[in-house]
């Protein structure tokens, strides 16, 4: 099993070769569960709304307008363009969000600084191992719900990280803008924890790249291998993967 997650920064520029890269994956026998992001276009229409919103530590705080937002763009626009193309791609996939079979349960992080920004607290995977049995790919909006059906804007980072973890994937890959974790233009190709504390510290890894890192690290406690890479380019080709590469023995 696969966990890919779609970065909202390359939503909109996805490669045929991404969509042969998932296929390639399919092909080889894995099972493939995707989750998405988009920031970019969340952003695009709290403005065009005038609705004012603020990052706090990297996450976007969340009031009941901002999550009407996020909602509206997460669940419709992206999560459904990104279905359609994996469709038009010959890659039979289902849309679904956190909400639903109560896929994602979350409960708020500081409902004081950061509004209705929640954090995983349990993933039920049964849906998706339903969706996998009938040969579609599960695309998870990072929508979570409390006991009471309160919903909450979760980042897709974190996310795809709490689904990776609670499926035992064998793989989570962040799939984004760049083709990796980048030193002075290059791309490292196999980074530890110890290298990427270093590079936060120094401030080589900065802004988006600072959660997805983070989430990676968090994810390696029980998934072997985590990756990130570009959509822009085959990020995997017969058996190659092209991008940064994590391992799990490298930590423990
Ligand atoms: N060392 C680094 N290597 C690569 N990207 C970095 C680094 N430090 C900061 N970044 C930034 O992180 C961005 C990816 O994060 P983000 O925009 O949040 O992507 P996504 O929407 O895919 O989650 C890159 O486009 C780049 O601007
Ligand atoms: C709490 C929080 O910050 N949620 C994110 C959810 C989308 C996301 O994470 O999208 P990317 O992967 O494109 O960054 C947000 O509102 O932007």
């Amino acid at each position: 099993m696969i966990v890919i997650k779609c970065g909202g920064s390359v939503l909109h520029e996805l490669s045929p070769s991404f969509f042969t890269s998932v296929q390639q994956l399919r092909n080889s026998g894995l099972d493939v569960v995707i989750v998405h992001g988009g920031g970019p276009d969340i952003g695009q229409l709290l403005h065009a709304l005038n609705i004012p919103s603020e990052f706090v530590n990297g996450l976007r705080k969340t009031t009941k307008d901002v999550l009407d937002v996020v909602q509206m763009v997460l669940n419709g626009k992206v999560n459904k363009t990104l279905v359609s193309l994996l469709q038009v791609n010959d890659i039979r996939a289902v849309g679904l969000s956190g909400v639903d079979d109560r896929l994602l349960q979350a409960k708020p992080i500081d409902l004081q600084t950061l509004g209705y920004v929640g954090e995983v607290v349990h993933v039920h995977v049964k849906i998706v191992h339903a969706l996998l049995r009938h040969g579609y790919v599960p695309v998870i909006a990072p929508i979570g719900m409390d006991e009471h059906g309160q919903t909450y804007n979760i980042n897709a980072d974190t996310a795809a990280a709490a689904i990776a973890q609670a499926l035992s994937a064998d793989k989570l890959v962040f799939v984004t803008d760049v083709a990796g974790i980048l030193n002075d233009g290059e791309v490292v190709k196999e980074a530890t924890a110890h290298m990427i504390e270093a590079m936060i510290a120094d401030g080589t890894i900065s802004g988006g790249m600072i959660p997805k890192v983070k989430a990676a690290l968090q994810a390696l406690n029980s998934v072997n291998e985590v990756a990130i890479v570009s959509g822009k380019v085959p990020f995997y080709k017969e058996g190659t993967w092209h991008g940064t590469m994590m391992k799990k023995e490298v930590y423990v």
